[in-house]
Parts: structure tokens; C-alpha cells; sequence
């Protein structure tokens, strides 16, 4: 039995992890493994809130902020503040209403809003309320020539940026789901999808069905060249942790990262998203915007990310316990509670805007 979903917030949920138990009461045990998982053993999972709590912060006292903002531009577009909507897959898993009622909530509280590939609702659809910036994440798929259709469907649509997503060819290896029979139900699918052939290799005898099978068509540098070819829209390659695999990326005309290791959703005992970002920050040296996701769900959190070398953040299960909770309102709401905490966590480490973030705020303990 699950319980309804929220119209109203109560009292106890002040911080957005408060969201987690409610969100719980009200998906059944499919839709929690698959929302709530990480690979493996959930080491990187956990690690990646470990690497935030692991780090405090440096105050100053006494500034001046009035006048302060968290407004930024990235890519030539403009931001009221620098916390995304991670792409995220099957929304209608959460919420009956899905990517309909995510994009609202990020409309109305002006954050950017990645649409994965793997919506539950047509991407179309979802640009229709599409408030601020609305990035389009891209799997590429099999089938290049579908690919290139959904890249061009989502320009036509409106999408402002193209996110692909790179350590994901294949999944992870996702024991929880595994465990508890994870399985879309039936009225939920990739409906961007639909019409796609889907190829499949016929394996010699003696071939691995993982290098020869599932990676058969998987997306290589190759594509991603290509992709920079085809389209005019900002190239950001998302999953990146390792400093050579940046360099490449800038090396193939991307435009941005997003440093992540897909919320430990992908190859567990990955490092912390947190703790690859100054490698990543120090080789880019400013060439390209970097993005971060993975364990965020503090103002702090975000400036401390911001701190090491991102310009923005993106923020995954946190919303999504909020939809599981509360539809819209619950996005909505969450947006809003990491919104204010940023602004009080800027206040009192004396920053009026982002650009006033940088290492000096997170504290060293001096060596004696
Ligand atoms: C249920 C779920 C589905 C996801 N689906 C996608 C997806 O379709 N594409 C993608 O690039 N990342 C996907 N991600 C990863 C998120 O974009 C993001 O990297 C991650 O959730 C950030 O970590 P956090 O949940 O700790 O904030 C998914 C994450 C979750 C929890
Ligand atoms: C192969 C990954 C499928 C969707 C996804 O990105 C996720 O569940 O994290």
C-alpha cells in the first residue's frame, strides 16, 4: 500500500532530504529501486555525499552583500542561479504527471532543466513549459540516424543545449533493482524512442556478450566529433571524471562537463564527484565551463562544488523524492529550499555573487 501524494507541505520537511522518507511511503518497492539505487554496493553512491560533509567551510564576517545575486550566464544564457534539474529517466515512475510537473516546478522557481533521453513524456510536450533554459541529454542510441532525428526534434522543440551522456553505454550493474525484479510497468516508456530499430548483433560463437553484444554500437570520440558537426547548440559532454578524458573532450570542440559519476549509478567505487572536480578544474583551466552533480542536497553543497571549480550544479534524487511526495509542488519546493540555503550560505561566507566563490572558503586545517 502506497500513501497519497502531498497537496500541502508539513511543517517537518525543512531540508530537502526530509523529502526522502516520504517519498518512500509513497512509491511501491519497483519504482524505489530504481529511483533510490546506486551500482554495486552503493560505495560511490554514499562517497559521493561523504566528499560534501568531509569539507567545511571558511566564514567572513562583516562583508557587504547587499545587492547580492546568484545570477550567472553559461553558454550565453542567462541563470537566476546555478542549481540544475538533472537529466533523469521514466519520471512518471515518481509522479503520474512525470516530466510535465518537473518542468513547471523548474519554470517556476527559474532553474534549468536537463530532459533525458529517456522521458516518459514527449520532449515536445515538456518544452511547452519550459521556463528557463531546457537542455536537451542525449544517449546516443544505436541507430545513428534516429540519433541525429532526435538531436534535430529537440533543436526544433526549443532545447538550448545538447548534454550527452557518456559513462553510461551500458548499465551498471544495479543489484538493488536486480533484487527486487525492477521492470517498467506497463503505460511507462521511453516514448522519444518510439519508431527506432533496434539492431540487433549476432554474437560468433565464443564472443563476449558484453564487448561484442551490449557495446556493439556504443558511442565512441568518433561521435562525438560528429555530433559537433551536425549541431549548432552547445556541446557538453556529461560524466566525465578523469582529467585526460576532459582534455579529449575539448580536444572534440565541447563546449562544456559535467563532472559526474551518474549518482553511483553506473561503475561502483568511482571516486566522489566531488573529489575528481580539482583535477578535472586544474587541466581545464577555465577553457570550458564545468558543471557537477552527485550528492548534492545543501546550499553549502553547492558552494563548496563551486568552490573547487564548477560554475553550476545539478541535482538528481532530491527533486525526485520531492515529485515522488508532492508532484510539482514538491520540485518546487525542494528548488526553493536549496535556492535560499545557497543565498544564506553565500551571505555568511561573505560572497555577494558566484564569482566571489573560489577555494579561499574551503578551510584547511593548518598543519602544527
Ligand atoms: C532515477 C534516476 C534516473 C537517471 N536517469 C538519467 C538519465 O536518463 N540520463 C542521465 O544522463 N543521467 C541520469 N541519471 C543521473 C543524474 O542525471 C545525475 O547524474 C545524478 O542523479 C546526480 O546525483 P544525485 O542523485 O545524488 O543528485 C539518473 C539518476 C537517477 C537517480
Ligand atoms: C543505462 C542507464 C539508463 C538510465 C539512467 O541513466 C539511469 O537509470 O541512471
Amino acid at each position: 500500500m502506497t500513501l497519497p501524494r502531498l497537496t500541502a507541505i508539513p511543517a517537518d520537511i525543512a531540508a530537502v532530504t526530509d523529502y526522502e522518507p516520504y517519498a518512500r511511503e509513497r512509491l511501491d518497492d519497483n519504482a524505489w529501486a530504481y529511483i533510490a539505487s546506486g551500482a554495486g554496493d552503493e560505495i560511490t553512491h554514499h562517497a559521493n555525499r561523504g566528499a560534501f560533509d568531509a569539507l567545511s567551510l571558511n566564514a567572513r564576517v562583516l562583508a557587504d552583500v547587499r545587492g547580492g545575486s546568484t545570477a550567472l550566464e553559461l553558454f550565453g544564457q542567462r541563470f537566476a542561479h546555478p542549481i540544475m534539474i538533472a537529466p533523469v529517466a521514466y519520471q512518471r515512475l515518481a509522479h503520474p504527471d512525470g516530466e510535465l510537473a518537473t518542468v513547471q516546478a523548474a519554470a517556476a522557481l527559474e532553474a534549468g532543466m536537463m530532459v533525458s533521453t529517456l522521458a516518459s513524456c514527449r520532449l515536445e510536450d515538456i518544452a511547452r513549459y519550459a521556463g528557463a533554459p531546457l537542455w536537451f541529454q542525449l544517449y546516443i542510441q544505436p541507430d545513428r540516424g534516429f540519433t541525429r532525428e532526435l538531436v534535430q526534434r529537440a533543436e526544433a522543440a526549443g532545447y538550448s543545449a545538447l548534454v550527452v551522456t557518456v559513462d553510461a553505454p551500458i548499465a551498471g550493474i544495479r543489484n538493488r533493482e536486480q533484487r527486487a525484479r525492477f521492470h517498467l510497468p506497463q503505460g511507462i516508456s521511453a516514448v522519444n524512442l518510439q519508431g527506432m530499430r533496434a539492431p540487433q548483433p549476432t554474437l560468433p560463437p565464443g564472443a563476449s556478450q558484453v564487448f561484442d553484444g551490449l557495446m556493439a554500437y556504443a558511442a565512441t570520440w568518433k561521435d562525438i566529433e560528429q555530433l559537433r558537426g551536425l549541431t549548432r547548440l552547445p556541446l557538453i559532454l556529461k560524466g566525465i571524471l578523469y582529467p585526460d578524458d576532459a582534455e579529449l573532450a575539448l580536444a572534440h570542440g565541447v563546449d562544456g562537463i559535467v563532472v559526474s559519476n551518474h549518482g553511483g549509478r553506473t561503475l561502483d567505487t568511482l571516486p566522489a564527484s566531488l573529489h575528481a572536480l580539482p583535477a578535472i578544474a586544474e587541466r581545464v583551466a577555465g577553457r570550458a565551463p564545468l558543471l557537477l552533480d552527485g550528492g548534492i542536497r545543501r546550499g553549502t553543497d553547492v558552494i563548496k562544488a563551486l568552490a573547487l571549480g564548477a560554475s553550476a550544479v545539478l541535482v538528481g534524487r532530491p527533486w525526485l523524492y520531492g515529485l515522488a511526495t508532492a508532484g510539482a509542488l514538491g520540485v518546487a519546493h525542494v528548488l526553493r529550499l536549496l535556492r535560499d540555503e545557497l543565498e544564506v550560505g553565500m551571505a555568511l561566507t561573505g560572497c555577494a555573487r558566484l564569482g566571489d566563490i573560489g577555494p579561499h572558503l574551503i578551510h584547511k586545517i593548518k598543519e602544527i
